[in-house]
């Protein structure tokens, strides 16, 4: 299965297996988590599949879910009792872990969700505008990959948009983000 990757699958899989490895031969080695980034259709699952089937035939598996933050940790801890090292993140286990980052939220504290929501699509849609890409009726374009976050766009309309730039404005780490709010 493993010649059927493409060029980006090649690499993580080389990655993962190569800390595999050495975990395995070195019991005090330091545990690694990766995160599998990746837009909706890119391979995640097909490369996910292609190392659990390298790692089935060699008999070296744990199941590595997508997960809440709690259940990571509860995995943490879990990882360490059983495998009675506690010096290391997961007991030493290595952890494979996939998803989009693009569908997240950042987290902005005192910010409630559909204001940081409003702030992305206004960033997007500007830089939409930098490809000139077409404008409907006034209301910035949002490209494919963030449709489903049009239902917040409309919802917050502009009184949410002047909260947002307000309480956004004020958190340094999302200033850059002021701009794209002067609707
Ligand atoms: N190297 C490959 N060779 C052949 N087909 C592939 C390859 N990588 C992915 N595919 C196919 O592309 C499609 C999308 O891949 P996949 O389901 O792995 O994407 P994904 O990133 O997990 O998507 P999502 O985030 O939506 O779950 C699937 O039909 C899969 O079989």
């Amino acid at each position: 299965m493993r010649y059927l990757l493409n060029a980006d699958q090649n690499v993580v899989f080389t990655e993962v297996m190569v800390v595999i490895a050495a975990v395995d031969s070195d019991a005090e080695a330091r545990s690694s988590v990766f995160f599998v980034n990746g837009p909706g259709g890119y391979g995640k699952t097909f490369l996910c599949n292609c190392i659990i089937h390298s790692l089935r035939a060699d008999s070296k598996i744990d199941e590595a879910p997508m997960a809440a933050k709690e259940a990571i940790h509860c995995d943490d801890r879990l990882l360490q009792d059983v495998t009675k090292n506690d010096r290391t993140k997961f007991g030493g286990k290595v952890l494979l872990l996939g998803g989009v980052f693009r569908q997240l939220l950042p987290v902005v504290s005192h910010v409630p969700q559909e204001f940081t929501a409003v702030a992305i699509i206004q960033a997007v849609a500007s830089e939409d505008q930098h490809a000139s890409r077409p404008r409907a009726r006034g209301v910035p374009v949002v490209p494919a990959s963030h449709r489903r976050l049009d239902v917040s766009f409309n919802l917050t309309a502009s009184r949410g948009l002047r909260r947002a730039s307000r309480v956004l404005g004020a958190s340094r780490e999302y200033r850059h983000l002021q701009p794209c709010l002067q609707a």
